[in-house]
């Protein structure tokens, strides 16, 4: 079977990779890697780069076939800060594919911590009176009233991915759907 290893150990992000690649079919392995950007990604071209760092990290780190790399952050945008969302996945061979997710803009309350250098998880986790938002249904579900939370917001994101990588590959991804 081949090896997966998932760069983080968050499980939101773990666990929308086990939605898409099944543990019939992969050993999966979460595994905690640098992004090699900041805590607090402030761009799309950042956010991104931490996801293919983290999959690339992974990779290596786990000695896998492939790794994965889903990295959450901000954007200005229209005058508002939106919540971005990036994956990439990479395989031994290099090939590197990468996929953008679901955004949305966050409250001027929200956006104003982060913009005075606090993490979107954090000030969640403050603006909420909840712990660790970001395990759990992240901004994306306390701000969708749950219509989406996190964990299905990266489902769609790893399915981009494991579709890119079936087309260039020719390969065969068996997915739960
Ligand atoms: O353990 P890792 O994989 O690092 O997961 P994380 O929750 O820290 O997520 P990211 O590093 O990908 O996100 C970068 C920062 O943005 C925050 N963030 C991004 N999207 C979020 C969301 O939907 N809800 C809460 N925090 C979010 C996150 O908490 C971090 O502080
Ligand atoms: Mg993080």
């Amino acid at each position: 079977m081949k090896k997966i290893a998932i760069g983080t150990t968050n499980p939101a992000k773990v666990s929308a990779v086990q939605a898409v690649f099944s543990a019939e079919n992969y050993i999966l392995v979460p595994t905690t890697v640098s992004s090699d950007v900041a805590a607090q990604p402030f761009s799309d071209e950042e956010t991104l780069a931490g996801a293919i760092n983290r999959a690339k990290n992974a990779l290596k780190k786990e000695n896998a076939d492939i790794g994965i790399g889903l990295e959450g952050g901000v954007v200005e945008m229209n005058k508002r800060l939106w919540v971005c969302n990036w994956g990439a996945l990479v395989d031994k061979d290099g090939v590197v594919v990468s996929a953008g997710g679901a955004r949305i803009p966050l409250p001027p309350e929200v956006a104003q911590g982060v913009l005075d250098g606090k993490e979107l998880g954090d000030v969640m986790d403050e603006y909420t009176g909840m712990r660790n938002i970001r395990k759990k249904e992240g901004a994306v579900g306390i701000f969708t009233n749950s219509y989406v939370d996190r964990a299905e917001m990266f489902i769609h994101i790893v399915k981009l991915l494991a579709g890119q990588y079936e087309f260039q590959t020719n390969s065969f991804v068996k997915t739960d759907d």
